[in-house]
Formats: structure tokens, C-alpha cells, sequence
């Protein structure tokens, strides 16, 4: 059984605070918010004051997904805005060692999230200082695509670690996320699932999301 991160991202923006009210009363976990920038990635999804309405109706720690350049620069902001969590892509961060421990003195729990292209060796001297490891399994940006298989492996090797090393961190996969691929990713060893359009696009997403967290 995994924790289950469902992403407000494919919920209906129009209808926040209703979508909002139908996770608290869920079986997830944790909500999952996407904030990209239109240049780590091509998307613009929203910000600041965003994050701040959510977190004003969230019964559940938001799982706060920076896909954004020079995440440093916001990382106070965020954590103000009533994160749980902040993850930052390691393909966005240069002095990754100062960032985690920014993020870990706000009082807020540490994650580094890895590109399909990236892999989990390149996190090796980061590891002990993280809570949360996010393997995207899509390329970041949208919502809505194919999960990519490779994925299992890097999972794999992430818990291989874990055990040899006596590690804390989490296992977060991030993208394609459904119930054909659930079972495999938490045998693999992933401990949090992400699922947006999955979740949202499903004729009853509280059902959904307790289907996934059986899984
Ligand atoms: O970070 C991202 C995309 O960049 C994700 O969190 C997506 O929002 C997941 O959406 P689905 O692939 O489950 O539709
Ligand atoms: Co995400």
C-alpha cells in the first residue's frame, strides 16, 4: 500500500475549494501542487497566492512540486504559503546541498525531484539530507501523459539504496500514474504515487483515489 498524492493541477480551477473539500474527505495522503514557470518547464501553472488559497482549505500537507528556475528565490514564499513539503528539480539547482538545507530551516521537509533523462546516481551525495526523492515518470511541465517505463528501475534503485545505507527518504513517482502501473511501482518500492488527470478525469475521484491507495 502506497500514500496517495493526488494533483490539484487536473482539478477544475474554476472549482478549487469544491475539489479541495472532496480530497480532505478522501483516502489521499497529501495534495500534490504543480507550480511551473514557463521556463524549467513550458507550462505556467500558478503561484504564490495560489498555494495560499489551497493551503486555507487543505485538511491535508501540501506536497509542493517546484518545477521552477532558481527555486531559492521563492522557497520562503512557498513555505509561507502553507507547504508541507518543497521539492526542487535538481536540474534547476546548482548549489542543490544549500538549497535543501534552506528548505529544511523553514521547517519544511526536503525533496528533490529527478528528470526521465536523470539518474538516481546523481543524487548519491544528497540522499541522506532528503525526506523526499520524486522520480518523474513523464517529462515535467503537463499533465495527462504516458508514463514512461524506465521508471520501475530507478525506483528499484533508489530502495536499493535505502537499504543499503539505512536511508529516511521517501519514494515519490510523479506522472502517467494509474492503476495499471500502481501495483508494479509499489513493488518496486515506491512509498507516494502522484495521480492528476487519473484522479480528476475518473468519474468518481474519491473512489479512484481509494482504489489506488489499495492497490
Ligand atoms: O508534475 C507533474 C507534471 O509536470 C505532475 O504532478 C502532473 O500533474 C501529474 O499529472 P498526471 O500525469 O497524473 O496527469
Ligand atoms: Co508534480
Amino acid at each position: 500500500m502506497a500514500e496517495i498524492a493526488p494533483s490539484i493541477l487536473a482539478a477544475d480551477f474554476a472549482n478549487l475549494q469544491r475539489d479541495i473539500e472532496m480530497l480532505n474527505a478522501s483516502e489521499a495522503d497529501y495534495i500534490h501542487v504543480d507550480i511551473m514557470d514557463g521556463m524549467f518547464v513550458p507550462n505556467i501553472s500558478f503561484g504564490i497566492p495560489v498555494c495560499e488559497a489551497i493551503h486555507k482549505h487543505a485538511r491535508k500537507p501540501l506536497d509542493v512540486h517546484l518545477m521552477i528556475e532558481q527555486p531559492d528565490r521563492y522557497l520562503e514564499a512557498f513555505s509561507k504559503a502553507g507547504a508541507w513539503g518543497l521539492t526542487v528539480h535538481y536540474e534547476a539547482c546548482p548549489h542543490l546541498h544549500s538549497t535543501v538545507q534552506h528548505i529544511r530551516q523553514l521547517g519544511v521537509q526536503p525533496g528533490v525531484a529527478i528528470n526521465p533523462h536523470t539518474p538516481v546516481e546523481a543524487l548519491s551525495e544528497i540522499l541522506p539530507d532528503l525526506s523526499l526523492v520524486l522520480v518523474m515518470s513523464v517529462n515535467p511541465g503537463f499533465g495527462g501523459q504516458k508514463f514512461i517505463e524506465n521508471t520501475y528501475k530507478k525506483v528499484a534503485t533508489l530502495k536499493a539504496l535505502k537499504e543499503k545505507f539505512g536511508y529516511n527518504f521517501k519514494i515519490e513517482v510523479d506522472g502517467g500514474v494509474n492503476l495499471d502501473n500502481a501495483a508494479s511501482l509499489i513493488q518496486n518500492g515506491a512509498d507516494i504515487l502522484v495521480a492528476g488527470s487519473f484522479v480528476f478525469g475518473s468519474a468518481n475521484p474519491t473512489a479512484t483515489i481509494a482504489d489506488l491507495k489499495n492497490k
